[in-house]
């Protein structure tokens, strides 16, 4: 089997007193959709912010594209290939559509963050430009660039948040509850959305979410946390009818009921 993209072995993270991830292991194959779900305050988000290096965890090992990341900052783990979206979306919303992507390709143009960026006279602000502009495109945003992010309808925001990131040109996208907020048209849209990425562009997706039509229709792979700990993983079928995962979602009872129904049918 090919090495996966991203391997995290037993990692630890704790804040003071309280274990938020306990020796997580997860490994993500190149080009698949893998999906983290569980209650609230499972961890979830704290497990990404370890492989985005926002945080350090105490203990264990972040290999990406085959080298270690752990103890990186968070500029050096993205120019490596790892962007993210946010729970609330972190848009600047006093600036337009496209200055958005503009900033989310800073990483890889050798300008500085602001000045050289929207000065256009020189070749390579001129094919960021272009490439800003394919990116729109792709995400179904064409014409809008001039638009004030702000203005955008919430759907289309999210849109230009992944737009940002994928800006960054990277070979693994986290999306942290990309449908939080949304009505179930605007999820089933993104929901499409999110297999285009994998599927046209070739990425590996990580994404957590509590769409639970979302992760058992498009996930190749789900990992479910509760209590910091990694309670199970696989396919979403297996994941579905593990007696552990019931339990963690709807209680002990449901896990009764859902036995004796298996066992009456
Ligand atoms: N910076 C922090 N300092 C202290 N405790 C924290 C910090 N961040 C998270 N925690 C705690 O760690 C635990 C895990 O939180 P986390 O946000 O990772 O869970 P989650 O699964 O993402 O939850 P949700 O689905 O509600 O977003 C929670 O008990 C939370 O209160």
């Amino acid at each position: 089997m090919s090495e996966p993209l991203l391997d995290v072995r037993s990692i630890t993270k704790r804040f003071g007193g309280l274990t938020a991830v306990r020796d997580v292991d997860l490994s993500i194959p190149m080009g698949t959709i893998a999906s983290l779900i569980g209650p609230n305050g499972a961890g979830k988000t704290t497990f990404f912010n370890c492989i985005t290096g926002f945080y350090t965890p105490e203990e264990g090992e972040i290999i990406f594209d085959g080298r270690p990341i752990q103890g990186l900052t968070t500029d050096n783990i993205a120019k490596r290939g790892i962007a993210r979206t946010y729970q609330n979306i972190r848009l600047f919303g006093d600036m337009t559509v496209l200055e958005n992507i503009l900033v989310g390709m800073h990483h890889r143009l050798h300008a500085g963050m602001w000045q050289p960026i929207f000065s256009l006279d020189h070749s390579e602000e001129q094919k960021a430009l272009v490439e800003a502009m394919e990116l729109l495109d792709f995400v179904g945003l064409k014409g809008q660039g001039d638009y004030l992010a702000a203005n955008l309808p919430y759907g289309m925001q999210r849109r230009l948040e992944i737009a940002r990131a994928l800006a960054s040109n990277p070979k693994l996208l986290l999306l942290d509850e990309p449908t939080a907020g949304m009505n179930p048209i605007e999820t089933d849209t993104m929901m499409n959305f999110i297999r285009q990425l994998r599927d046209d562009l070739g990425l590996t997706i990580f994404l957590i979410e509590h769409d639970m039509k979302l992760v058992m229709t498009i996930s190749d792979h789900v990992t479910v946390m509760d209590y910091g700990r990694k309670i199970a993983d696989g396919t979403p079928k297996e994941v579905q009818s593990n007696p552990a995962v019931i339990k963690a979602y709807l209680g002990t009872s449901a896990v009764d009921e859902a036995e004796e129904a298996e066992a009456e049918a």
